[in-house]
């Protein structure tokens, strides 16, 4: 039974058994048509045009489109250029104003070859979905395009619009919302599983792309976590990402995009390591600076300088949380150094690096009066990024530790288990939990570290949490015995690099293990499925993202540029439509060349399950409350009927 109250709510939206029956014909429409596509995408890395390029392009589905509909009428080269037009409208015009003799001539054809993928993309979806999506501008146009059913007259009813369009001298504009429209209706919901930031150049242009998203969902990765500590102005965070992106030569992004001024930093870089080489503190270069150009070896130095920071700053968080159990990553105290050694937990190794001038022997983690009004400086440039702070909202408002969307559970990292498969008991903040509840309370806590930071605490103490969950070997999104940064800096031997990866990442080669967590989190383990991030998947050397009997995928495939050497591939998207789900496998992007084309490659794609009918909105999330809708909209048709309410 519905109650008394709610169907006067009802009653307000739907004034008599006319308007809540329309809505219930219109629901039921709904329930019954196919489910939308959903994307899956994880370690993004800040990738951004990698990334943009596998939602303009829904990961080969455009292709497949233009396929479909152009393959017997169209040149292979005239189907090319309609992908890349849909791909990247702006270069494409660009090119082709240039390059063609009847450029309006151009643009006509264009439309009327994009009103055929329209059509294409939009006929499992309502007319009113179709129309919320549409740009506000050419709303009204695009809808004539899609509807007019006047089939004997379409052809020349189509030429006087677009025509218009072209005389009116908008067409550039119009084509390229056309073509965002086109691609966004082919992903109806996007799902990003972890680590956004760090290693490339553009996260900051990944977010704003996404906060334009209609759809889109995060699960927390141990890189945003790291950011979302940064953001609160938890100093380990700040110097561990700074070193991160100064070691990636990000300064583009963290100058530019976030507006931290590095000056300061820069300063006392080149006072203490003047003559210092700093040889295993170069930045990588993936990428050059646009506008901010920092030379390697000032770069150098202030990786050096953030890097001494970091060591200090985590040595003073340990000392504070004996709870985080992490005292055997104290290892300033651990430096000989007359003899220049370090005692790590294999025996002592000699360090590659053995310049210090900031240390000192006596007092390692205590920072000098330099250093501490760095870090001051940087801590106000990350309360004060404006940009940063709502990427971080949104991290928020639309992420989770996990998440669970139509019978599928997502996650960054892992759920801490030991080694015979049971969930791991795990104390943090006083409180001790395993699965499921252990990833509910952290999911709480991480939001109290933001929006109610404890007031009486020194400045951002509530990210410490933060930290921890980037490298403690508890954390659920790092799932590593521990982060070896120290070594990586200052030791030549690799074997010190190696980290460790916990038990979970054995276990879920096993089904019942995945079965197992799925049921943990209240799923039905015969259908649902569980999607994992962060280890990138070696496909290279034979390594399957399809693990524990298809019951849990691995859908880190290197869309990093730096892991690429690692995976043999240049990332995965994760696709699941009303007729199955499947693997789209990248090759790597490569980007616009001068003369202003491209080369774009369309992934391998690879089915992983074939459902047995077809699934349609009323079988998913959605579906549920629809017709949850549908109940109270005939309870109330009811009570209209019976005069328990009245009609307006
Ligand atoms: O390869 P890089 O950029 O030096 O980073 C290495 C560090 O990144 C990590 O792998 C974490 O990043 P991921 O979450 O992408 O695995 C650490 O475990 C490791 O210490
Ligand atoms: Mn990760």
């Amino acid at each position: 039974m519905i109650d008394q109250q709610l169907l006067r709510h009802l009653s307000k939206k739907y004034p008599n058994v006319k308007a809540a029956t329309e809505e219930i014909v219109n629901l039921n429409a709904i329930l019954s048509l196919p489910k939308g596509t959903e994307y899956f995408l994880s370690d993004l890395h800040g990738e951004h045009e990698a990334f943009i390029h596998m939602l303009k392009s829904a990961s080969g589905v455009i292709r497949s489109k233009v396929e479909e509909i152009f393959g017997p009428e169209l040149t292979r080269d005239e189907r090319d250029a309609l992908a890349a037009l849909i791909y990247n409208a702006e270069a494409e015009i660009k090119r082709r104003k240039k390059s063609e003799e009847d450029f309006g001539k151009w643009c006509k054809m264009s439309i009327f070859r994009l009103v055929l993928i329209f059509k294409s993309v939009t006929n499992k979806y309502t007319r009113s979905k179709v129309r919320k999506r549409l740009p506000k501008e050419y709303a009204y146009v695009l809808d004539e395009l899609l509807h007019t059913s006047d089939e004997a007259n379409k052809g020349n009813y189509y030429g006087q619009i677009i025509a218009t369009i072209v005389e009116c001298g908008i067409a550039e504009d119009f084509i390229i919302s056309f073509t965002d429209v086109i691609s966004s209706l082919a992903v109806d919901k996007l799902h990003i599983i972890g680590d956004i930031w760090d290693r490339g150049s553009h996260p900051d242009a990944i977010m704003d792309y996404l906060m334009g998203h209609h759809d889109v969902d995060f699960q927390w990765g141990n890189h945003d976590i790291v950011w979302m500590g940064a953001a609160t102005g938890n100093w380990a965070c700040i110097t561990n990402v700074l070193r991160m992106n100064i070691s990636y030569n990000n300064f583009d992004m963290l100058e530019i995009g976030y507006g931290i001024n590095l000056r300061p930093l820069a300063i006392m870089a080149e006072k203490i390591y003047g003559d210092d080489p700093c040889e295993f503190f170069m930045p990588k270069r993936l990428e050059e600076n646009k506008f901010d150009p920092i030379d390697d070896m000032l770069a150098a130095k202030m990786n050096k300088a953030i890097s001494i920071c970091q060591f200090k700053v985590e040595g003073q968080r340990i000392k504070a949380h004996p709870e985080y159990g992490l005292e055997n990553r104290l290892l300033l105290d651990k430096i000989n150094f007359d003899k220049g050694t370090v005692m790590l937990r294999d025996g002592e190794f000699p360090l590659r690096d053995a310049n210090f001038p900031t240390v000192n022997p006596n007092n390692p983690y205590e920072l000098t009066e330099d250093e501490r009004n760095v870090l001051n400086a940087l801590e106000a440039s990350f309360l004060q990024s404006e940009k940063l702070q709502a990427h971080i909202k949104f991290m928020y408002s639309h992420g989770a530790l996990y998440t669970i969307v139509n019978g599928n559970l997502m996650y960054h990292g892992c759920i801490p288990m030991d080694e015979d498969g049971n969930f791991e008991n795990c104390t943090v903040n006083g409180i001790t939990a395993s699965g499921k509840a252990y990833m509910d309370y952290l999911d709480t806590q991480l939001r109290n570290a933001y929006f109610n930071p404890d007031e009486s605490e020194e400045t951002g103490r509530s990210g410490d949490l933060m930290w921890y969950l980037w490298l403690g070997s508890k954390s659920p999104l790092f799932g590593k015995d521990q982060m070896t940064t120290f070594e990586r800096c200052f030791v030549a031997d690799k074997r010190t690099h190696k980290e460790y990866t916990v038990s979970y990442y054995k276990l879920i080669n096993r089904k019942d293990i995945c079965e197992k967590i799925l049921t943990e989190f209240g799923l039905d383990p015969k259908t649902s499925i569980i999607l994992n991030g962060h280890v990138p998947v070696k496909i290279k050397d034979g390594e399957s993202p399809v693990k524990g009997g298809g019951k849990l995928i691995v859908i880190d495939g290197g869309m990093s540029k730096a892991y690429q050497k690692q995976t043999g591939i240049a990332g995965y998207t994760f696709i699941f439509n009303s007729r199955y789900m499947a693997l789209a496998e990248h090759k790597p992007y490569s980007p616009l060349k001068k003369d202003g084309t491209q080369e774009f490659h369309t992934p391998a794609i690879r089915t992983v399950r074939t459902l047995q009918k077809r699934m349609l909105i009323k079988d998913t999330d959605l579906g549920e409350e629809l017709q949850q809708e549908v109940r109270e909209l005939k309870e109330l048709v009811k009570a209209y009927r019976t005069g328990k309410l009245k009609e307006r």
